[in-house]
This record gives C-alpha cells, structure tokens and sequence, in this order.
C-alpha cells in the first residue's frame, strides 16, 4: 500500500496475474498497468467504465494488453523506414506496449491523486542512446494521460485508447476534419461530415484535428481533450477483421471504438509532450 489512494494491486479483470497501481479520487477510481505503463479502466463514478478491455486479452508471450489505453511509440502502426534502416522485423505501434514500467512518483492532495510511471528503452534501431519516455496519470473529476520525452529524437506517439460504447450502430465521434487518410482502402478522402459513423470497418487518420472531440453513443457522452498532437486515429475493426486477431471475440467489435491522440510527424527530431484527457457524460 502506497497510501489510501494509491494501491499497488495483483490482476484486473480477468487478467490476474498482473501488476497494477489503482488511484481513488472521491467515487472515481483508475487502474494502470505496469506492463505497458498503460491506464486499464476509468470509473467517474460507480459502475460505470469508460475504457474497454477484450475479455481475451492477455500480456503473456510478449503480447500487447489489448484494451484500456495502450502507448505506441516511438513508432504507430508498422515502422517508418526512417525509424528502421537495417529494415528489421519490428511490431506493430511500437516497443513500450511490452515493457514493464516502473512507477517513479506519486501524489495526493484536495485536487488530484497522481502516479508518474517511465520506462527507459535502450537499443532502439535507429537512436543508439538509451531514452526515458514518461507516462503522468492525474484522476480528478476528469482522467488525465500525459505522456513525455525530453530527449530530442525522431519518434511518434499514440495514446490508443479503447472506449466502452453501449450501441456501435448509434455511435458518433464529432467533430473531425472532413478529410482523413482511410487505411482501409489506402485512399485520401474528402468526407461529407465532421462526424465518423460505424457502419463497416473503420481505420482513418485525422490530420491536425480539433483540440475537443467528443463520442456519442446511445445515452453516454465521452469528452475528448487533446493537446500536443497532430492526429487522431479512429478505429473499428468490424467483424471480418475481428476474426483475425487473436485477443477479440468475435462480435466484441459491436462493444468499443478506438479515439486515439497522437503525434505522427516525422519531419524533426523533438522532444515530447502529449495529453489525453476523458470527461465523462459532461
Ligand atoms: O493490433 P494492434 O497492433 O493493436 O493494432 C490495432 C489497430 O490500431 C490502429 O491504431 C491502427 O490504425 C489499425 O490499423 C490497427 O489494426
């Protein structure tokens, strides 16, 4: 026990062998990973869980948590070849969604309870220093996710984070900007709306997207704050991907989508600084 409102833990959900921190702030509670320095559940307040995680994932076998809010870095999606010159097998979003993190600091008060987590990664493929990247999660009334590096590199973040949502069919993410890379189809597209409807499998990349966005399904309402980023990420494997990876049943896509913040450019080497913050039914 660290205090009253910061406790080590051992498992979360069904993932029982786990090492994880709980923060408590009034009725709201948040349980982090270690494995992954990743956020696991947010509760604002009794029974209601704003994050999702796949009742099949697991963090054996060197596998990525799937669900909660997993950091990507310092690469998203399969490697640019200027983060991998000798062209190695490397994984998918990154290194850290496999590592233990350790916690660093920890702090209470009237206004917050608050643990910073890191993890220090040396023999990146392209950066022969070792790197320190930093994970602050601050539970008031709202849930804050910063993530830093202040070392100059070349790097790309992603907080990915998978929201518990009670009808896919009557979920709207708002406002975006209308055009999107869909990697889906490999195209650039004009839309017609700000808004992202799940009607067939969804995975487009947002440029330079608005600071607020906000996820409406049936009677609940997430608020999305971001800051540092130039994209945002919205995924939804819908069934026929679903059957290919391992960690989802087969219609858990009906239960979640993915809004994810993150910084992709590749054009500097530059410190970090990202933030993702969750208010709920506002
Ligand atoms: O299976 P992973 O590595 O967790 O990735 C899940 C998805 O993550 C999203 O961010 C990507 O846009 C998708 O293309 C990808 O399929």
């Amino acid at each position: 026990m660290v205090n009253e409102r910061i406790s080590h833990q051992i498992g979360f959900n069904h993932l029982c062998d786990l090492p994880c921190i709980k923060l408590q702030f009034g009725n709201a509670s948040a349980v982090i990973s270690l494995y992954g320095g990743q956020v696991l559940s947010y509760v604002p307040k009794a029974e209601e869980e704003v994050l999702w995680l796949s009742p099949k994932a697991t963090w054996h076998n060197n596998t990525p948590i799937r669900g909660g809010v997993p950091v990507c870095w310092p690469w998203f999606g399969p490697a640019d070849s200027r983060l991998n010159p000798m062209q190695m097998s490397l994984p998918n979003h990154g290194v850290v969604r496999t590592m233990l993190w350790q916690l660093t600091e920890q702090r209470c008060n009237n206004k917050y309870t608050r643990v910073v987590l890191a993890v220090t990664v040396n023999g990146l493929p392209y950066h022969s220093d070792s790197v320190t990247l930093q994970l602050t999660v601050t539970l008031s009334d709202t849930l804050s996710i910063d993530i830093a590096c202040a070392d100059k590199l070349l790097q790309q973040v992603a907080l990915h984070s998978y929201f518990n949502i009670p009808k896919l069919e009557q979920t709207l993410v708002q406002p975006l900007p209308q055009h999107y890379l869909d990697k889906v189809s490999g195209k650039s597209m004009m839309g017609t709306t700000t808004t992202a409807e799940f009607t067939s499998e969804v995975d487009r990349i947002y440029q330079q997207p608005a600071d607020d966005i906000h996820i409406i399904s049936a009677n609940t309402r997430v608020h999305i704050k971001q800051h540092g980023h130039d994209a945002t990420i919205v995924w939804n494997p819908w069934q026929d991907k679903s059957r290919h990876i391992n960690d989802l049943a087969d219609n858990n896509y009906l239960e979640f989508v993915c809004v994810e913040t993150a910084r992709l450019q590749l054009d500097t080497a530059a410190p970090l600084q990202l933030n993702q913050t969750l208010i709920a039914d506002y």
